[in-house]
């Protein structure tokens, strides 16, 4: 076939003009095509030049509509050939002839250079890397053009292609200039740093022990590799780097005591299981994204398919990148219409050595289907880890409405989901941190929420479920269907109708209605087996928080009691619920916490008002272990201590006036 035009789609689908021998003209639409962006319109000309000829693998779609053709395909089955390719050459087109793939002269190494240089200044990476190929495959010694690749793969994140082009400067690059194996050696180490191959980064680097730009990749690898075998971070540097105007993160991977086992009646077969004992707040793994999209950085268009489109294309990007990696994204679940998961862990495959020879031509031994599938499967909405404490539920939902990011990870797919998870994540940047949420026994499961299922009803987590393809029989699930629909439909009716109420209000009629939303809500949890085993009454803290704060200025002591309340409907043990006079726990803290969940922020909130009505009140004793307890539930749920709670919540803090006590009692 033989392009004749095109143009791009924001929806992640390049579609032009192509005919074929017999001149008949269809629109070709390839889907997911790797490292052109959204609407790189310069750079696709220089993929699809006109005269280009493709062959279609396999298209996923045939239609005409009025009498025009459409074919899609995605963009592993198309295939580039050559003009000399089986007869091709001989036909005779009946719309034009056939050009050579590129403008540029085919005869001169340095011509693909000199134009491949050209892009690359202009920031079309792929195009670069397009060029240098080119004059690599006239003369496979040409070192510049490899290390130019090299350092043109780097920037479009195709770190395994790039490191195998330094590497290979390295190993057959015999007398040339030091310059050359200066840049190699750059290049090599900071690919595999990005790679997470961080020994193999130091002994690189180490081979130029005085340069500094090569050390650098030493040293941060250097970093690394103490954060993968510690499972220790700086966390209040990583919660600023995400805030950072790039929101660029840097951190290591991390296996805490945990492994995969098989498990019956889930989709897979698997879950993830602690080896020993582990404590609430235990740090259990750090998983960076294999494949990540969003929906700002690919286009004006703000929305969510843009962001799953864009994290999709990002995943078959890699696997042109690095072919082994099916081998460990198929090790995950794809579903019940695909095939059984390989077993987890992948095994290592003579097929991992095999690299990229140009960057038009990846493996075709691909499986997008199953890719897509996988994703599907498994791909989390990465939600940002937030930045102000005071931030409103609404301000929350509007973040991730502007920025839906969605991304696939390794070991956290391979966790099961429960609504009052036995772990909790968070994300920084594209790393996703998953920590016991409670004291969990050796052999004890570890679950995740695959949605905010702690602010939904029964039914809408069962629908959310659904969507994953199974039903939920987790303990709050059988906790609610134990009490019926009708009385969980009621719940849900309560806590609507206080979100309702302002909680400004303090008259008397806003006092008893809050009171009655209390009764109301209470007796919709009933007294069962199941109820106690979980502990978790989430409409309740709602109706005690917001009586809590309508009776603040009217009656401290009442508003204290409601919100100490409040945070045992949610599980928290409070041990000194005294309001006067000495205090039972003198230095340890009046809480103990069973489990932690994604509300913590609220109760951090409550806790932090509690310690300020005690401070209003003179009690510093107390108001001194109501803000160390806030810092404890902060700590369990986030990690990081007192550092990181002051950057979260410094804004809540100064309001508060809890500042001066709090740097004495926790700097
Ligand atoms: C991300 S995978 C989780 C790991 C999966 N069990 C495996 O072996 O690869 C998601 C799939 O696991 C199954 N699953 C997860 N949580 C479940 C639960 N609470 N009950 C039943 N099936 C569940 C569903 O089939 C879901 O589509």
């Amino acid at each position: 076939m033989g392009s004749t035009q095109f143009k791009t789609g924001h929806d992640g689908v390049i579609a032009f003009d192509i005919d074929d021998v017999e001149g008949s003209v269809a629109q070709l639409q390839i889907c997911h095509f790797p490292a052109i962006g959204f609407s790189n319109v310069e750079e696709l000309d220089v993929i699809f030049p006109p005269g280009v000829i493709l062959a279609v693998r396999k298209p996923t779609c045939q239609l005409s509509v009025d009498n025009v053709k459409f074919i899609q395909a995605d963009s592993l089955s198309v295939i580039f050939l050559e003009p000399g390719y089986g007869d091709v050459n001989r036909q005779s087109w009946a719309r034009g002839k056939i050009l050579t793939r590129s403008p540029v002269s085919t005869s001169s190494v340095d011509a693909w250079r000199v134009s491949g240089a050209a892009h690359f200044r202009a920031k079309r990476w792929l195009a670069a890397a397009v060029y240098f190929s080119n004059g690599l495959e006239l003369d496979p010694d040409a070192f510049v053009l490899r290390l130019n690749r090299s350092e043109a793969y780097i920037r479009m994140g195709w770190y395994r292609s790039a490191f195998h082009d330094a590497e290979k400067v390295l190993l057959e690059g015999h007398n040339i200039e030091d310059t050359l194996i200066r840049k190699a050696i750059f290049r090599a180490a900071k690919s595999l740093y990005h790679l997470g191959r961080y020994n193999e980064a130091i002994e690189i680097a180490n081979r130029r022990p005085h340069d500094e730009d090569c050390q650098i990749w030493g040293v941060k690898a250097s970093e690394r590799l103490r954060e993968q075998l510690s499972g220790q971070y700086d966390w209040s540097s990583l919660f600023r780097e995400t805030h950072s105007a790039t929101g660029h993160v840097e951190m290591a991977e991390f296996t805490g005591p945990i492994q995969v086992r098989g498990i019956k009646n889930v989709g897979g077969g698997r879950g993830v299981f602690v080896t020993r004992d582990v404590k609430a707040g235990e740090l259990l793994i750090v998983s960076k994204s294999i494949a990540s999209g969003s929906a700002r950085r690919e286009s004006e268009q703000v929305g969510a398919n843009v962001a799953v489109v864009s994290a999709k294309t990002r995943l078959i990007e890699r696997l042109w990148d690095d072919p082994s990696l099916q081998f460990t994204i198929n090790t995950l679940y794809a579903g019940t219409k695909s095939s059984p998961p390989n077993p987890y862990p992948p095994s290592p495959s003579l097929d991992s050595l095999k690299s990229l020879e140009h960057p038009l031509r990846p493996s075709p031994d691909i499986d997008i289907t199953r890719a897509g599938a996988i994703y599907s499967s498994n791909a989390h909405r990465i939600v940002p880890f937030p930045s102000a404490s005071h931030q409103s539920k609404a301000e929350m939902r509007r973040l991730q409405k502007e920025d839906p990011h969605c991304g696939l990870f390794l070991l956290p797919s391979l966790c099961n989901h429960s609504c009052l998870p036995s772990a909790c994540w968070l994300f920084f940047g594209d790393f996703m941190c998953v920590r016991a949420s409670q004291n969990l026994r050796e052999g004890e499961e570890v679950t995740v929420q695959y949605f905010l299922a702690h602010r939904l009803a029964y039914e809408e987590r069962q629908r959310m479920a659904l969507q994953w393809g199974f039903r939920c029989h987790c303990i709050l699930c059988e906790a609610d269907t134990v009490d019926g629909q009708k009385i969980c439909e009621d719940r849900e009716n309560i806590v609507s109708q206080i979100n309702q109420e302002s909680s400004k209000d303090d008259s008397d009629p806003a006092l008893r209605k809050a009171s009655k939303f209390v009764d109301n809500a209470r007796r919709t949890y009933r007294d069962h087996e199941k109820r106690r085993q979980c502990n978790f009454k989430p409409a309740l803290y709602e109706a005690h928080g917001h009586l809590s704060v309508i009776q603040i200025k009217r009656d401290w002591k009442s508003s204290l009691r409601e919100g100490m309340k409040a945070l045992e409907a949610v599980g928290i043990i409070v041990l000194d619920n005294s309001l006067v006079g000495k205090a039972k726990c003198k230095s340890s803290l009046p809480i103990n916490v069973k489990r932690t969940t994604q509300w913590n922020d609220q109760c951090v909130l409550l806790a932090l008002r509690i310690a300020y009505t005690f401070k209003n009140q003179n009690d510093m004793q107390r108001a001194e272990l109501w803000l160390k307890s806030a810092v404890y539930l902060e700590d369990i749920r986030f990690g990081g201590g007192w550092p990181l709670f002051e950057q979260r919540y410094s804004e809540v803090i100064e309001i508060r006036k809890l500042g001066d006590l709090a740097r004495r009692v926790l700097s």
